[in-house]
């Protein structure tokens, strides 16, 4: 069984990912690091060359290609969930958990951060609260569960995600 983790940008799926992991023993996949490998320049250098469009098309063979492997942990890009066919492939093939982080919450987190594309304008917790009202119903339809992630530890919000899975039997006890 593949894990997938989905949420806004800095809800933590790549550093809870990785941390899941490790504690899966499972493979850790991160679909913007397939993606950066594939196109031989970071994301954002990308978008601003090619659009943002030509990234969801080179993001969606990725998650086609991502969801097929029989175990891992897999962490998703924020806008994994926009595209209809990753919704269906992740929820269908994958056991899918959403970092529910608040727009307040990402906003301290990523103030400093530059690596983040759509973070990159005038009013970024505005920017954040419109992304968060947009795709919070993707995200909850595209998950099996969510995990709030505002106040515990990446460690603690592990335990909560292998706490769920166990409950579930979709991983035998870590
Ligand atoms: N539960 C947490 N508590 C505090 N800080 C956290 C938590 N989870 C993640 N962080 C920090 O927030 C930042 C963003 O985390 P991360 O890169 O894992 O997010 P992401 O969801 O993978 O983002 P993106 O969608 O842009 O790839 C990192 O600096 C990370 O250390
Ligand atoms: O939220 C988004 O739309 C994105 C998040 C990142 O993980 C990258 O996949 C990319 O920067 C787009
Ligand atoms: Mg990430």
């Amino acid at each position: 069984m593949t894990i997938s983790l989905i949420g806004l940008p800095g809800s933590g799926k790549t550093t809870v990912g990785r941390l899941l992991s490790r504690r899966l023993r499972l493979p850790f996949l991160d679909s913007d690091t397939v993606i950066e490998q594939q196109l031989g320049c970071s994301i954002r250098e990308f978008f601003e060359r090619e659009g943002e469009a030509r990234f969801r098309d080179i993001e969606a063979d990725v998650i086609d290609t991502l969801t097929q492997v029989p175990e891992g942990v897999l962490s998703t890009g924020g806008g994994a969930v926009l595209r209809p066919a990753n919704r269906v492939n992740l929820h269908s093939r994958t056991k899918v958990v959403y970092l529910n982080s608040s727009p307040d919450d990402l906003f301290r987190r990523l103030r400093h951060d530059k690596n983040r594309p759509l973070l990159q304008v005038a009013d970024p917790l505005g920017r954040l609260r419109d992304l968060y009202s947009q795709r919070h119903p993707l995200y909850k339809e595209t998950a099996h569960f969510q995990v709030d992630t505002g106040r515990p530890s990446v460690a603690s919000l592990v335990n909560m995600i292998l706490m769920q899975l166990e409950l579930d039997g979709s991983v035998g006890t870590v």
